[in-house]
């Protein structure tokens, strides 16, 4: 992958800088960690997150190819994502713990309670071969584990993260729907220190390396692997190399030009009271709809400049649906909830808030907490 076409695609790339040992990170736009602190280096625990989630893309492209593969009955069949889903958590965890064997907690979306029912074991073989197959792969372990040691990583994902010590949070595959459209989705994986996030990393084996919506674009090659740690910008690489580009969230002021990401699915997000908050800022460009958190991927390096999601009224977020993502985003972004409060991540498995998630840059920011708060209220009271 040469590095020179990026640059040109994504004008605010740099090389990579070589890690610093200590870093003060200045204040910061970024609401997943404290304004202004002294922070640690958490290069090693990045380069591991790396390792782990390139790993665990690689499983779901092979599962996501050979179900795009199969014929149309087989196509109806959700065990391809179950099985991806659990292979990509088992996979994480064995790396995370090998690489840090002291310290080790993990908050993840998955637990191997299904799998040890009776009927199961049949799953619980795919999933472990497919683990196998995928270390196999992998110079640094030469192991195999058994299906019980599969279930035990899987299990490992049962902390409960809080604001104490250090998590590691994880979805296994965000976006299931679109997995098995075949589609976007992303592994998702980032670190809690003492509850701010503190490094993310989103794999999106689907993602085109160039900017979406860009006819002119001068490949195809899709796969993307973004990365961010506390005070050290935002990159981007492909899947398949390791040639590192800066990103920069859209500094775009006038919102009539930006344009703004959402869910696919209209039962994770309100389109309608999107579409309000889109016609009050003026935005001209018609939504650019993806599923899971390859939207903060692709707001991360400029794709798009807003980002909302607005849950229907009931539905409790979870921090592994974010914190990777907010991270990514924090070169030149802003992540609030709806209302305009920062998101807190110390509260365990759940972010307690019911308005939403807005992203954007510090410029919009302002005026697009104002646009939602009138379409709430417009919404609540029509004339
Ligand atoms: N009813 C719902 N409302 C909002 N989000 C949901 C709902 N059901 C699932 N999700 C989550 O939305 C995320 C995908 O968001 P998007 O639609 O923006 O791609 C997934 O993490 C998915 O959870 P899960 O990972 O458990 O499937
Ligand atoms: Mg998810």
């Amino acid at each position: 992958m040469s590095i020179n076409w990026l640059r040109v695609v994504f004008p605010s790339i740099i090389k990579l800088p070589p890690p610093l040992p200590l870093r003060y990170s200045s204040p910061s736009s970024c609401s997943c960690f404290s304004s202004v602190v002294v922070a640690m280096s958490y290069d090693k625990e990045l380069t591991a997150a790396k390792k782990a989630a390139s790993l665990a893309a690689r499983l779901c492209q092979k599962v996501q190819k050979s179900l795009l593969q199969s014929d149309v009955q087989s196509k109806n069949d959700r065990s391809p994502v179950t099985v991806a889903d659990y292979g990509s958590q088992a996979l994480v965890s064995f790396v995370l713990q090998q690489e840090f064997p002291a310290e080790f907690s993990l908050v993840a979306e998955e637990d191997s309670k299904d799998l040890r029912k009776d009927g199961a074991q049949e799953l619980v073989d795919r999933i472990t071969k497919l683990v196998n197959d995928s270390l196999a792969s992998d110079e640094s372990y030469s192991v195999t584990l058994s299906t019980e040691d599969v279930l035990k990583a899987i299990d490992s994902g049962k902390s409960e993260g809080g604001s104490q010590g250090r998590h590691w949070v994880l979805d296994p595959i965000d976006g299931t729907k679109g997995f098995l459209r075949g589609g976007q989705y992303a592994i998702a994986l980032a670190l809690l220190d003492r509850g701010k996030v503190v490094l993310g990393v989103l794999a999106c084996p689907n993602l085109p390396l160039t900017p979406i919506n860009d006819q002119h674009s001068p490949n195809n090659e899709v796969g993307c692997l973004f990365f961010a740690e506390v005070g050290g910008g935002s990159y981007m690489q492909p899947l398949d190399s390791s040639s590192t580009v800066k990103v920069q969230v859209s500094g775009i002021e006038n919102p009539e030009e930006a344009s703004f990401f959402e869910s696919y699915e209209a039962a994770h997000s309100m389109h309608d009271l999107s579409s309000l908050i889109a016609q009050k800022l003026g935005v001209k460009a018609p939504p650019v709809r993806i599923d899971s958190q390859v939207k903060y991927g692709a707001l991360s390096r400029g794709d798009g400049a807003i980002y909302m999601r607005l849950p229907h009224k009931g539905y409790r977020e979870k921090i592994w649906d974010h914190a990777a993502g907010c991270i990514v985003v924090t070169a030149g972004g802003v992540v609030m909830d709806a209302a305009g409060n920062p998101l807190d991540f110390s509260k365990g498995k759940f972010l307690d808030l019911d308005t939403g998630i807005i992203v954007t840059n510090q410029k919009l920011m302002p005026i697009l907490i104002k646009a939602v708060r009138e379409s709430l209220e417009e919404k609540a009271s029509p004339l």
